[in-house]
C-alpha cells in the first residue's frame, strides 16, 4: 500500500472517531477560506473607493474588512484549537494502541517502543492528518485561484510558473529529505537507547563510586549530535529553498497588476487584493510543508510508528499440556539450546528445570508458554499458561492492585491468592516503581500470588522464589503445587526435588527430560 493510501486509512479511521473535533475543524476550515475570499474583496473595494475619493464607500468598505479580519481571526483561533485537540487525541490513542500491541505479544523491546512514542509520534499525527486535509488545501487552492482570475485574468499565467516550480522542487527533495529524516532519527534511536542504558544503570555507576554520565553515552550523544546538525543544516536549507516561490511569486504579480492597472487594465485595488490573496495560494501548502520537520519528516515518524501499532501474529500451537519436541531455540547469536527427544509437561507434573547458568533453562521455560518460538522442531504451548520470571514489573501501586492488576476480582480471590503466595505484609502497601519500595523476596511473592489469581493450567516459575528463605520457599512451592494443574521449576537450588516428578538438564546446547524414581534414600533419584 502507498504511503498516502496508508496515511489516509488512519486519517478516515481517526476522522471518524474524534468526529466531535474534526468535522468542526473542517467546517472552520471552509468558513474561513469564504471569509478570506471576502475580505479580499472587500479590500479591492477599499482601496478603488480610496483612490477615487468616494468617502461614504471607504467607511462602509472598512467597516466590512475590518469584520471579515475580525471573524478570520476568530475562525482561525477555533480552527487551530479544535486541530490541536484532534492531534492530541490522535496521539494519546496511538500511544494507547502502542501499549496495547506491546501487551498482546512483547515483540519490540520497550527501549525502541519507548523512543519512537516520545520522537515520533507527534510528527505521525501530523502525517496521518494530512491526506483529507489536502483535499481541503486543493478546494482552497482552486477557489483562491478563481477569485485571482477573476480579479486579474493575467495573475493565473503569471503565477504558475511559480506554483509549477513550487511542485517540481517538493517532488525532488521531499523523498531525499525522508531518507535523511530516517538516518537521523535511526541515530536517534541509538542515542536513546544508550540514554536509557545508562538512566537504568546509573545505580550500579554509582554503587561503583563512578559519577559522572558513562563514555558509552557520552559518545552516543556526540555521534548523534554530529548527524542532527548535518540533517537540519540540509532540512532548513531545502526548507528555504521551497520558501523562495512562495515569497517571490505573489510579490512578483503585485508588481505586474499595479504595472497594468496604470496602463488602465484593472484597478490597484485588484493588485493589492491579488497579492494579498496569492499569498493564500501558498500559504496552506506552504504551512504543510514548512514546519522544521515538513511533510516527508513527518511521514519518516509515521513509518516507524506503524510496525509497532500492528498486532502481533501469534504462531505458537497451543495444546491442553505443553510439549516440545526437538526443538531448537536460537537468538540473534545463534543456537542456544536443542531440545533431545521430548520435553512433555502434562496436567499433575511438577517440573523441576535444572543446569549450569546460562544454559538455556528460561528459554526453555518461556517456550513452554509459548512465549519463545523455535527455530526448529515442535512447540506446543500449554493454553493458560503463566510465566513468572526475575524481570516480571511491579507498577507503582499497592501490593492489591498489583496482584489484582485492576480487573476487579473478587477481594476474597485476591487474598487467597496473597495468602498462597505467602505474603505476610499488608495488601495496602506500595510497592514502588519497579518494586523498588519491596525486597526481593517480598516482590517475588507479589509475583507468584498474581500468577496464582489467574489459577493457571500451567505455572512456570523461573528463579522466582530465589528471594525467599527455604522455610518459605517449601511452602510457597507446596501451595503452588496445589493450586496449579502442572508446575515448572527453574531452580539452581534443589528445594523443588522434593516435589518433582520429572527433571529436565539443560547443559551444553542440550535439553533432555528424566522420570524420577521417587523415595529411593528418602530423597529423589533421576533416571535417562
Ligand atoms: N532475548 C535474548 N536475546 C539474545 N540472547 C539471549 C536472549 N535471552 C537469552 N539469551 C541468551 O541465551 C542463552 C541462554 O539464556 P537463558 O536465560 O535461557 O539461560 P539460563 O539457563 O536461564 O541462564 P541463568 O541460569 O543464568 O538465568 C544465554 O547465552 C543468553 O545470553
Amino acid at each position: 500500500m502507498s504511503l498516502f493510501l496508508k496515511l489516509l486509512k488512519y486519517d478516515i479511521e481517526y476522522t471518524k472517531k474524534y468526529w466531535k473535533y474534526s468535522v468542526p475543524f473542517y467546517i472552520s476550515y471552509l468558513l474561513d477560506v469564504a471569509v478570506f475570499l471576502l475580505m479580499n474583496y472587500l479590500l479591492k473595494q477599499l482601496v478603488d473607493s480610496a483612490i477615487s475619493g468616494e468617502l461614504h464607500n471607504v467607511i462602509f468598505y472598512t467597516a466590512f474588512f475590518l469584520l471579515s479580519v475580525t471573524s478570520r481571526f476568530v475562525l482561525v483561533f477555533l480552527g487551530d484549537y479544535i486541530s490541536d485537540l484532534y492531534k492530541k487525541a490522535v496521539e494519546l490513542d496511538l500511544a494507547l494502541r502502542i501499549v496495547e500491541r506491546r501487551v498482546e505479544g512483547p515483540s519490540h523491546p520497550p527501549g525502541e517502543v519507548l523512543s519512537r512514542v516520545t520522537a515520533d509520534l507527534e510528527n505521525a499525527v501530523y502525517a496521518i492528518a494530512t491526506p483529507l486535509w489536502l483535499f481541503f488545501v486543493v478546494g482552497d487552492v482552486a477557489a483562491v485561484a478563481l477569485f485571482a482570475y477573476w480579479l486579474q485574468p493575467l495573475s493565473l499565467p503569471l503565477i504558475l510558473p511559480f506554483a509549477a516550480l513550487y511542485a517540481v522542487l517538493m517532488k525532488r527533495v521531499g523523498p531525499r529529505l525522508l531518507d535523511a529524516r530516517s538516518r537521523e532519527r535511526e541515530a536517534y534511536g541509538g542515542w536513546f537507547k544508550r540514554l536509557k542504558e545508562a538512566v537504568e544503570g546509573a545505580h550500579s555507576l554509582h554503587r561503583l563510586g563512578l559519577r559522572r554520565a558513562p563514555k558509552l553515552l557520552t559518545d552516543a550523544t556526540a555521534t548523534y549530535f554530529a548527524k542532527f546538525k548535518k540533517f537540519t543544516l540540509y532540512s532548513r536549507s531545502i526548507d528555504y529553498l521551497l520558501q523562495a516561490p512562495a515569497q517571490v511569486g505573489p510579490n512578483f504579480v503585485f508588481a505586474v497588476a499595479l504595472l497594468l492597472a496604470l496602463q488602465g487594465q484593472g484597478t490597484v485595488g485588484d493588485a493589492v487584493a491579488l497579492r494579498n490573496s496569492l499569498n493564500g495560494l501558498f500559504l496552506p501548502i506552504g504551512h504543510l510543508m514548512s514546519t522544521v520537520g515538513s511533510f516527508y519528516v513527518m511521514a519518516s515518524s509515521f513509518l516507524r510508528v506503524e510496525p509497532l501499532l500492528r498486532s502481533a501474529q501469534p504462531r505458537v500451537v497451543r495444546g491442553a499440556v505443553a510439549y516440545l519436541r526437538d526443538a531448537v531455540f536460537s537468538y540473534d547469536n545463534g543456537v542456544v539450546v536443542e531440545v533431545v527427544g521430548e520435553v512433555a509437561v502434562e496436567e499433575g507434573d511438577f517440573v523441576w528445570v535444572r543446569g549450569p547458568s546460562g544454559a538455556g533453562k528460561s528459554t526453555l521455560a518461556k517456550a513452554l508458554c509459548g512465549l519463545v518460538e523455535p527455530a526448529g522442531g515442535v512447540a506446543v504451548a500449554a493454553v493458560d499458561c503463566v510465566y513468572v520470571g526475575n524481570d516480571d514489573y511491579l507498577f507503582d501501586a499497592t501490593v492489591y492492585e498489583n496482584i489484582d492488576l485492576w480487573e476487579g476480582r473478587p477481594r476474597g480471590d485476591v487474598e487467597w491468592a496473597a495468602a498462597a503466595a505467602g505474603v505476610d505484609f499488608p495488601l495496602d502497601k506500595r510497592c514502588g516503581e519497579g518494586g523498588r519500595e519491596l525486597s526481593e523476596g517480598q516482590r517475588q511473592r507479589v509475583l507468584i500470588a498474581r500468577a496464582l489469581l489467574r489459577r493457571p493450567r500451567l505455572l512456570v516459575l523461573d528463579e522466582a522464589t530465589s528471594g525467599l528463605d527455604k522455610e518459605l520457599e517449601t511452602k510457597v512451592l507446596q501451595a503452588v503445587r496445589q493450586a496449579a494443574k502442572a508446575v515448572v521449576v527453574v531452580s539452581h537450588r534443589d528445594s523443588p526435588a522434593q516435589y518433582s516428578n520429572k527433571i529436565v538438564e539443560v547443559r551444553e546446547g542440550r535439553a533432555y527430560m528424566v522420570t524420577v524414581n521417587k523415595g529411593v534414600g528418602g530423597d529423589s533419584s533421576a533416571q535417562r
